[in-house]
């Protein structure tokens, strides 16, 4: 039967095709006492066997479709399946204890794991904790015959349903068959909506109940600019669906006449449209949608696609190719992010009850010194390549970036004594994300290059509601005249001391949002590649000069979110 669930549209795009649940099965179990142990012993060696046979078609799969690099990690899983000293432990607990393959598997696997995440040292014997995990999760839904999804596997087109997808689950999703995903929870700005935007794949998010309203294989049409999904649709609901997916493509193509164009509003100003990206594969998107900058590289997601710490040479390459790409454009990276939604498997951080809040961002590069220094040498021996400009995530005051930035100098120091080539003019600027730096922003414009407003953080930290939270979703307020007024502060005080002030939060390619920011004079706007051409589009038909009212109201006489909806309306309708 038909239903219809309305959630977050969180990546533009229409899309009908089956249903893949990506949704983890109940591996519970009980423990039961044994008498025939040598029975239960091949039980065990079956699982691993099947786990096996099912590893080497996921490898190969995933070389096929993400690239060797990324299915190598499977090679660690098949060697742990076969490594004596694992498998020896669980075969001797079942025959001493005389207990199930699965709880001896349990306690064996438990064991391993917290021997290895101990060796907090020891990055390899971490990664080794993950893979156990993962591998001994494997063998269990082999033991209880109750298989696990295997994305990997998919080799037709689908749209995935999902309770939450991580960043590295929307990584690994195939665009070829992935035709959309949809998930109970989660929020715009959470990083797996960010990632679907740069992958172009329709998404909705925060639907509650998706996960349980569709079952494997149904019919079910996404669109991801309403937030509508229909299961079971009529025929004449495919049909429209079919038709929304053709208007959309018809007015992508008229916004890709501009992709050569620079962004220009009616009356003449010019604004910098940027992109945003994760990974130098992002740059395909980003000059198929000429992007005048990048104005964001996240290279986090370089830490989180690698099995361990990547290499200074491995960052080098990445950074350079990048910086080549963009041919003398500006290129800013932030240095490593990690922590709130963004997990490395081999860098376990201890359990905190609000990592939002916690070690994360600059705090972590501050303390661990040596990843830190290993980032900032690859970015300066890059730098020879490129325009680029630096900037450090989350800082919070003006002695953290002045730490930063310290720790940035002694590392050119050292290069420049080393005769290794490094370029003179690397603009050092910071995140504004957290409204302690923000209402200081005075202050901070006196030490940093430029600042680059994060609206995703900051809307979360100033409303204090979570970005990923859909249930708080309708406190997450780019138009609150109280985030406007900050926004206002960080660009007024940036340009007081000479300073350029842009956006990377996803508010930047807000349609609502733009014509305030062009009022206010903000100089660079960075958003999702996809988002681009059709900014530009918007600029190009809007007077800059005319919104400074629309952008002096919007902080003095509106009250709330929905008050400057209306400004915007009210500006942009009659011009
Ligand atoms: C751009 C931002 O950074 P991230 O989304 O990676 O936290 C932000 O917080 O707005
Ligand atoms: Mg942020």
């Amino acid at each position: 039967m038909t239903k219809n669930l309305k959630g977050i549209a969180a990546s533009d795009g229409v899309a009908t095709a089956k249903a893949y649940l990506l949704v983890q099965p109940d591996l519970s179990f009980s423990k039961s006492t044994i008498e025939d142990t040598d029975k239960e012993v091949a039980r065990l060696h079956s699982a691993l066997d099947q786990s096996t046979a099912e590893l080497k078609v996921i490898r190969a799969k995933a070389a096929e479709s993400l690239g060797e690099e990324e299915a190598e990690v499977f090679d660690a899983h098949m060697t742990m399946l076969a490594d004596p000293e694992y498998i020896g432990a669980i075969e001797q607990q079942i025959q001493n204890d005389k207990v199930n393959a699965e709880t001896a598997l349990k306690a064996v696997s438990d064991n391993f794991i917290s021997m290895f995440e101990a060796m907090t040292d020891n990055t390899y014997m971490q990664e080794r904790a993950a893979d156990i995990r993962d591998v001994s999760t494997r063998v269990l839904s082999h033991l209880l015959n109750r298989p696990l999804p295997n994305p990997a596997l998919i080799d037709s087109e689908v749209i995935i349903i999902a309770h939450d997808l991580t960043p590295s689950d929307t990584a690994q999703l195939n665009k070829k068959y992935v035709k959309a995903f949809v998930t109970d929870i989660g929020g715009r700005t959470a990083h797996s909506a960010i990632m679907a935007r740069s992958l172009e794949i329709p998404a909705v998010v925060g639907t509650d109940t998706v996960t349980t309203d569709v079952q494997n294989g149904q019919l079910i049409t996404v669109n991801g600019l309403t937030g509508d999904v229909t299961i079971d649709p009529s025929e004449d609901q495919v049909k429209a669906s079919e038709q929304a997916a053709t208007a959309f493509a018809a007015q992508k193509a008229e916004w890709a006449q501009l992709k050569t164009a620079k962004t220009i509003t009616a009356d003449g100003v010019h604004f910098e449209v940027g992109a945003n990206i994760g990974t130098p594969k992002d740059m395909d998107g980003v000059i198929a949608n000429g992007a005048e900058a990048v104005g964001l590289y996240r290279t986090e997601f370089l830490y989180m696609d690698s099995s361990e710490l990547p290499t200074e040479d491995d960052q080098f390459k990445a950074y350079k190719e990048v910086l080549e790409k963009m041919d003398g454009k500006p290129v800013v990276v932030r240095t490593m992010d990690i922590g709130g939604d963004k997990k490395l498997p081999y860098l376990p951080l201890p359990h905190e009850d609000n990592p939002f809040l916690g070690y994360r961002a600059i705090r972590i590069s501050l303390d661990r010194q040596d990843i830190f220094r290993t980032q900032l040498r690859a970015l300066l021996r890059a730098s020879a390549f490129g325009n680029l400009r630096i900037m450090f995530p989350m800082i919070g005051t003006v002695n953290e970036f002045k730490a930063a930035k310290k720790v940035f100098l002694e590392e050119k120091d050292k290069l420049v004594k080393d005769g290794v080539k490094v370029s003179d003019s690397i603009q050092t600027g910071m995140m504004m994300e957290v409204p302690a730096a923000a209402v200081l922003a005075d202050q901070f414009a006196k030490v940093a290059d430029f600042f680059s407003i994060g609206t995703n953080d900051l809307i979360q930290y100033t409303m204090a509601a979570d970005r990923g939270n859909d249930r708080v979703s309708y406190l997450y307020q780019p138009y609150n005249p109280s985030i406007l007024r900050l926004v206002k502060h960080i660009i007024d005080s940036a340009h007081k001391e000479g300073k350029w002030a842009g956006m990377c939060g996803e508010a930047a390619g807000d349609p609502i949002m733009v014509p305030i920011l062009m009022g206010m004079g903000l100089d660079e706007f960075s958003m999702s590649a996809t988002s681009v051409l059709r900014v530009r589009s918007q600029m190009k038909g809007l007077s800059a000069s005319y919104l400074k009212t629309l952008a002096e109201r919007a902080v003095t006489e509106s009250v709330t979110n929905e008050d400057n909806i209306a400004l915007v309306k009210e500006f942009t309708e009659s011009k």
